[in-house]
């Protein structure tokens, strides 16, 4: 169970998070919503310990986020991994595909060389990426196959924490559906929880069980999923988000016909 506690954050005289708190459960699932600066990118950070909290609590399966002890560190990144939107950096350009997936396993897993590649062959073939990719360097990827193969790093060590920051954000449509479709089968078949930033809301029903929106920092309100429609219970700035997500979605559908 991963908890966020009284979370702030100051960076350069200016409060980034402010009062950030929620839980997710055991396999449970919880979208961060929010338009382009609201602290969403900084509170994953924080959790990937990347970056420390001003003040607050981070917490997973009772054990705090680590401060030092490359031991501390090592379980943190055992136990939870973030796939980003800004991938570029993520697979070693210098290496194949292969070596840039055979790391972590290297590194978190104690799998012998057979059991290495099975597993690789698993998940390339889960994310529906080709065999043959695998003697290819990262840079000869196209995008779409670029954030699979991240999310297939990420997944392969079977990580019990997923963090999503705007995976799918640079996809088309026919793309984002796929991922969000292999993550919800991820999540049943490795009781994987998951945490899934994104300023689109139209991606989270079917995905995510609660929706926490973020603004200026700040947690604007936190919901059910199957709340989403109901105007009367919403902020009014969670209909903005909505509405201009229900745009966005009927123009990819008129560029689709
Ligand atoms: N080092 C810094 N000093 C001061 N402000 C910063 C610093 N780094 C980021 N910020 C500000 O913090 C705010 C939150 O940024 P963050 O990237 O977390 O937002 P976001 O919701 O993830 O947006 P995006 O989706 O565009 O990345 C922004 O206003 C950003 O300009």
């Amino acid at each position: 169970m991963l908890q966020v506690q009284q979370l702030f954050k100051e960076m350069n005289g200016r409060q980034i998070l402010n009062d950030i708190n929620f839980v997710i459960e055991d396999g449970g699932s919880l979208a961060i919503v929010g338009e382009s600066g609201s602290g969403k990118s900084t509170l994953a950070q924080l959790i990937m310990a990347l970056k420390q909290p001003t003040s607050g609590h981070i917490i997973f399966n009772g054990q705090h986020l680590p401060r030092k002890g490359i031991k501390a560190y090592k379980k943190w990144y055992r136990d939870i991994q973030i796939v980003f939107q800004n991938t570029a950096s993520t697979l070693n350009p210098a290496l194949s595909l292969f070596k840039c997936l055979e790391e972590p396993l290297i590194n978190f897993t104690g799998l012998n060389r057979t059991e290495r590649k099975k597993r690789i062959l698993e998940y390339l073939d889960k994310i529906g990426l080709r065999e043959e990719l695998l003697t290819s360097r990262p840079g000869k990827l196209s995008g779409g196959q670029y954030q699979r193969a991240c999310l297939a790093k990420a997944l392969m060590i079977h990580p019990k924490l997923l963090i999503c920051d705007e995976i799918v954000s640079n996809l088309d449509i026919v793309l984002q559906q796929r991922i969000i479709e292999l993550l919800k089968s991820i999540q049943q078949e490795q009781g994987l929880s998951l945490l899934f930033i994104t300023h689109d809301l139209s991606l989270v029903p079917g995905l995510c069980q609660d929706i926490l929106v973020m603004k200026d920092g700040r947690k604007i309100e936190q919901f059910h999923t199957s709340d989403l429609h109901n105007e009367r219970a919403r902020d009014a700035y969670t209909i903005t988000l909505l509405k201009s997500a229900e745009m966005l979605e009927s123009k990819w559908r008129m560029n689709e016909t």
